[in-house]
């Protein structure tokens, strides 16, 4: 459902401040194969805000998406309590929603935290981890053999 209230504690001008760096990192894309740029942006629980874009490839498959940039890069320094991501894109008339392989790699670093799916107009969807990717398998299924 369209502005329902977040689904982890966080001001609301973190919010906004997480949503505007979202449309900011749209602008780094690379994007030249599909047209479709994408922005994202991640909140850790200790304030911190990692942004990514689309990068992809001449041999396509090696392309990676907004959501993805932005995880490595944090937890690549760090980072890896997340509280929220957001994501934005040039679509008008729906929310961007990742795809199953960004879903995937969010579910890795908990279950319990917030998507932000935008549209241009500032306005978003959000769903949690779990709510996108309901009956997934995760780090702790490992242990269970
Ligand atoms: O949530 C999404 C959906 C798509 N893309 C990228 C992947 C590809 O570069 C382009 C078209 O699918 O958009 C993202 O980065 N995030
Ligand atoms: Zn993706």
């Amino acid at each position: 459902m369209a502005q329902e209230q977040p689904a982890c504690a966080m001001k609301p001008e973190q919010l906004q401040q997480l949503l505007l760096a979202s449309r900011e990192a749209k602008k780094a894309a690379y994007c030249p194969y599909s047209h479709f740029p994408v922005g994202a942006a991640l909140l850790t629980r200790d304030g911190k805000i990692f942004s990514g874009c689309n990068v992809e490839n001449a041999s396509y498959p090696l392309g990676i998406c907004a959501e993805r940039t932005a995880i490595q890069k944090a937890v690549s320094e760090g980072s890896k309590d997340f509280l929220a991501i957001a994501v934005s894109s040039d679509v008008q008339d729906d929310f961007i929603t990742p795809c199953g392989a960004c879903r995937q790699v969010m579910r890795e670093f908990g279950t319990k935290w917030a998507v932000y799916m935008t549209k241009p107009d500032g306005t978003y969807d959000v769903k949690t981890v779990q709510e996108l990717l309901p009956a997934s398998f995760g780090p702790d299924d490992l242990q269970k053999t």
